[in-house]
């Protein structure tokens, strides 16, 4: 182990932004493109924003999965990576972190990632074991579900269930996923805490890259199949909609003041962090300000429909990019707590030693006393015989005379 690459170093949230190509409806509209990229337009150009990488709506999912090729190596060695999209709806988060999993060519970030991992871990001599598990979590409305667990009975709606246990119209996402809540792992002297994380979330095993794709279909056929309930039921999810959108903005606001604060307090001023605000940014906490290494990926279209999203979108992650987190390798981690454990077995073998000898010794000297007893008490006896042979002589010699 290589223990200065591995130790902890500041690095910034990298911020990329992706424009997606013009939508039909976009098309019929006719209206024109109005995100510009220096070097590729040369319209006037009226906000400038500054960014780690840029991708136009040429670019394809091959280029856009070279921005986080890189972390893939980082995870293998070690570190903990996060890579999250943002941006108004249908602008291409799902296109970019999933896309099409069959298609070699429209597949996204999450299966490509998949594979660069398990070739890696499949070059010879390189690893000795490996383990590879994953889990799939929705966070909608405020409500966290498994997607890879069927629900036990009773479990399934968790807040849209009444007291009685009856389905209230707070509907969940994904139909028929458990849903769990969030818990915090601390740890202690000894032990390093795993931080934020939802309690009960399934983790499955996966062998290869087949296995992560078979999770993922799984997962987004289930969230299809609960969008699809919610649409069935026109007039009460109208509510449910705007009850919903709601509570995503409060997520989204959460998450714009911790950026901000963040950004104020330079990541000096930890507890002033609202983290506990929204489930998102407890379950991102170590992705912004803390020991991830982070990408965010900012989608926009590039009509003129949305140009008011697309500079909120733009603004908004421009901010992330100043934030700063200090990502340490969790072998560098383990190594400090396999050493700590070392000496700590080491200590307490040599405790069990120093027993053992005392023990041993109070052996020794309780035997010592019995044998100093046992010589006094046949001391006792000889000198007693001695007497009574003494006695016995004198006796016999009376009688001789
Ligand atoms: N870069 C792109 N190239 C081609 N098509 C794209 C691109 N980005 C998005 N699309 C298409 O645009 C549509 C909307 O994209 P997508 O579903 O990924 O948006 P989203 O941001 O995940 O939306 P939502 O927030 O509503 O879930 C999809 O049909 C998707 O295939």
């Amino acid at each position: 182990m290589v223990l200065d690459s591995d130790s902890p170093k500041e690095q910034s949230v990298r911020v990329v932004v992706r424009v997606r190509p013009m939508n039909e409806k976009e098309n019929k509209a006719n209206t024109l493109p109005v995100t510009l990229i220096r070097g590729v337009g040369q319209r006037q150009i009226r906000q400038v924003y500054h960014f780690d990488s840029v991708y136009t709506s040429y670019s394809t999912q091959c280029e856009v999965f070279e921005t986080v090729r890189p972390l893939v190596h980082e995870v293998m060695q070690g570190f903990e990576a996060t890579v999250f999209a943002y941006g108004q709806t249908g602008t291409g988060k799902t296109h970019t972190m999933e896309g099409e999993i069959v298609c070699e060519e429209k597949k996204g970030i999450i299966p490509r990632a998949v594979e660069a991992i398990f070739e890696s871990l499949g070059e010879k001599g390189k690893y000795v074991s490996s383990a590879v598990s994953a889990s799939y979590l929705e966070i909608y409305n405020e409500e966290l579900s498994d997607l890879l667990t069927e629900a036990r009975c009773g479990e399934m709606w968790g807040d849209a269930a009444d007291e009685r246990g009856v389905y209230n119209g707070r509907s969940s996402h994904a139909d028929g996923a458990p849903k769990l809540s969030l818990v915090e792992d601390k740890g202690d002297g000894k032990r390093r805490g795993k931080g934020v994380y939802a309690h009960n979330l399934s983790e499955h095993e996966v062998c290869s890259a087949a296995d992560v794709l078979g999770l993922i279909a799984r997962a987004q056929e289930r969230r299809r199949v609960g969008e699809t309930r919610m649409n069935k039921h026109s007039s009460r999810s109208h509510c449910v909609f705007t009850l919903t959108r709601k509570n995503i903005n409060q997520s989204l606001l959460t998450l714009g003041r911790v950026i901000s604060t963040l950004r104020d307090a330079g990541g000096k001023d930890k507890a002033r962090i609202p983290y506990r605000d929204s489930k998102l940014t407890r379950l991102l906490q170590e992705s912004l300000g803390g020991r991830c290494k982070t990408v965010v990926i900012a989608t926009l279209s590039p009509s003129q429909l949305a140009v008011e999203e697309s500079a909120s979108t733009l603004s908004y992650v421009e901010k992330a990019q100043g934030i700063t987190n200090k990502p340490v390798a969790t072998s560098f981690l383990k190594y400090l707590e396999e050493q700590a454990a070392e000496a700590e077995a080491a200590l307490a073998r040599k405790h069990t030693q120093q027993a053992e000898i005392v023990a041993r010794a109070e052996e020794a000297e309780a035997a010592r006393d019995t044998a100093v007893a046992d010589l006094a008490a046949m001391t006792a006896e000889a000198e007693r015989l001695r007497s009574a042979l003494d006695e016995t002589e004198a006796e016999r010699r009376g009688l001789a005379y």
